[in-house]
């Protein structure tokens, strides 16, 4: 894996459990996980864990292009695990705005089992706060530009 991809500077722990973006703006992120070994608890269903991952990588993402690539933090998560995802299954992930402030951001993340693609029951339902505008560290500078570059490429 190349530590300097955009895939791999996105969302590195994402990335290492294979999940796939296929969406990413200001208003709207969205991707794709089969639940792998990697990904479940010991009864082989997607551990709560990883959602909670999703979701907090999703907002993040999300919140970061919506406050104009400025750096954000993710300061409340909580999370209704609905029904279990089992090894083998395929999940779409989707997250949208609730409120996009100056300084505070709200998004909800949801999981779904998809068919054939398309979503058909929902796994969880997330909220996801974010400060937003923070200042960036010196070793993180190109974090920002590696986030456009990634978004740019989807
Ligand atoms: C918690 C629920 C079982 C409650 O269901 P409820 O009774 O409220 O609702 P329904 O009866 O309508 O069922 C809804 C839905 O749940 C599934 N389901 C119900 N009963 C069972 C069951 N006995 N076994 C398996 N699945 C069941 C069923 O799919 C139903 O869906 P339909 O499609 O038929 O409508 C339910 O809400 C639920 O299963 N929620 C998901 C729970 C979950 O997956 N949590 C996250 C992972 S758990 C976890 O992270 C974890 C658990 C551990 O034990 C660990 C142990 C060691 C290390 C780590 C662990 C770990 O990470």
């Amino acid at each position: 894996m190349d530590p300097k991809s955009v895939e791999f500077t996105a969302d590195n722990p994402l990335h290492i459990l294979g999940f796939l973006f296929e969406e990413v703006t200001a208003t709207r992120v969205s991707g794709r996980l089969t639940v792998t070994e990697k990904c479940c608890q010991p009864f082989k269903v997607l551990h709560g864990g990883v959602s909670a991952l999703i979701a907090e990588g999703l907002a993040s993402l999300g919140a970061g292009v919506a406050s104009g690539y400025k750096r954000v933090a993710g300061v409340h998560l909580s999370i209704h695990h609905i029904r279990p995802a089992a090894l083998g299954e395929s999940v779409f992930a989707e997250s949208f705005p609730v409120s996009v402030g100056k300084n505070i951001q709200v998004w909800e993340v949801r999981l779904w089992k998809t068919k054939e693609q398309e979503k058909t029951k929902m796994i969880s339902t997330s909220r996801v706060t974010l400060l937003s505008g923070l200042p960036v560290p010196d070793h993180a500078k190109d974090s920002l530009d590696h986030l456009k570059k990634f978004v740019s490429k989807l």
